[in-house]
């Protein structure tokens, strides 16, 4: 098992790469620590296999350094990393059991045959492959045909990391939180590094420890869920992460501070005066409060209603023409064509200025 290192790393497909733009991988500094879950995640073509790829040793990068523990991997091949990759489609023998499956891996490196019957026998425990260890693979169901996949990787004892390449695409719904559960617990009982890729929000937040988001090549950033949600470093991660994403309001300067008019929010960023046409104030549908009693409050009209099951998600337009959408479970009674007064508190106000956050003094 292994700490991985991404030592100003980055790649380019081009032979002569002259510009930022000619990098599939722009070069990142990154830790990623042994026994973490961790998810690449961004929309298609942001780089995430390439990045994965690099790690697994299938691509060798162009700039920078990758280390396994401390110890430069860069141009090792990929049997001396020791990756165990799962694909989109599981990557099983069909015509053989199981049993023969999972312990394929391990013939191949010459175990003694009681050695593998036993590690057979634990890594079937942990995959909840028991029952069917007898049975042939072709006649499994596709979750459990990934499940045998992870455990060809798991089998071996000296897997340094665990790398998911988007493996609950071909997974039902219902399925895919079973999956994502029981590689959870797998990583929490074996210890060992699992790296998911994924372009969906819901599986990089319920999955990981930490998401990296990605985009144009570049990572925008790496932290726990909550801190992506709480504290975006930008517009892109607010309005990728979340759902509905991050509202986003222009602003006015008034009196030597910027003013909000939608949320009736007065702002003093930190640091340097900003160019009010570069800002714009984030808030999330979640942190947006509807006041059914307007008063002095802002108002917007109620557009449309979006009943989620618990929650509703409510499309308004402020008097003053801004869009916004408000997620919340009360207001049960609110129809089309209503007026509600909007609060925000200070603490759940981002700003961006030029797409990138920015610390503030808020008053309501
Ligand atoms: N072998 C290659 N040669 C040249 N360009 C490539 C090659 N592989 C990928 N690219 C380009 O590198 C960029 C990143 O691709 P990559 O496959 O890493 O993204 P991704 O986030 O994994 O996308 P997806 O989610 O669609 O798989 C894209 O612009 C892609 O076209």
């Amino acid at each position: 098992m292994a700490e991985i290192t991404l030592k100003n790393l980055g790649h380019s497909y081009a032979p002569n790469p002259s510009s930022d733009a000619d990098y599939a991988l722009k070069p990142v500094d990154l830790t990623w620590e042994d026994g973490k879950t961790y998810a690449l995640l961004g929309p298609s073509g942001c780089g995430k296999s390439t990045m994965l790829n690099i790690i697994s040793g299938l691509l060798k990068p162009s700039d920078g350094q990758l280390l396994f523990n401390g110890v430069d991997v860069t141009k090792a091949g990929t049997a001396a990393r020791n990756i165990a990759q799962v694909f989109q489609f599981p990557v099983i023998y069909t015509t053989k059991t199981v049993r023969q499956n999972l312990a394929f891996p391990l013939e191949c490196r010459k175990w003694a045959p009681e050695k593998i019957a036993e590690r057979v026998t634990h890594i079937a425990g942990l995959l909840d492959l028991s029952d069917i260890l007898d049975q042939p693979a072709r006649k499994l169901s596709a979750d459990q045909k990934q499940l045998i996949s992870l455990g060809r990787g798991l089998v071996r004892d000296d897997v340094s990391a665990v790398l998911l390449d988007e493996p609950l695409t071909v997974i039902d719904p219902q399925m895919k939180f079973d999956l994502r559960r029981k590689l959870r617990e797998i990583n929490r009982s074996t210890g060992i590094t699992m790296i998911l890729v994924t372009h969906d929000q819901a599986e990089a937040m319920s999955f990981a420890d930490e998401v990296v988001v990605m985009m144009d090549g570049r990572v925008q950033q790496s932290g726990p869920p909550e801190e992506l949600f709480e504290r975006p470093q930008n517009e892109f991660v607010g309005y990728f992460i979340g759902s509905p994403p991050l509202n986003l309001f222009a602003v006015q300067p008034r009196g030597g501070a910027l003013h909000c008019p939608a949320l009736g929010v007065d702002f003093e960023p930190e640091g340097r005066a900003s160019d009010p046409e570069a800002v714009r104030v984030g808030v999330r549908p979640e942190h947006i409060h509807l006041e059914e009693e307007v008063g002095s409050l802002p108002r917007a009209t109620v557009e449309t209603i979006e009943n989620l099951g618990i929650d509703r998600v409510f499309s308004l337009k402020t008097s003053g023409g801004a869009a916004l959408k408000v997620k919340s479970r009360h207001h049960k009674s609110l129809k089309q064509g209503d007026e509600v007064g909007l609060s925000v508190s200070p603490e759940d106000v981002l700003l961006f200025d030029d797409g990138q956050r920015v610390e503030c003094l808020a008053s309501s």
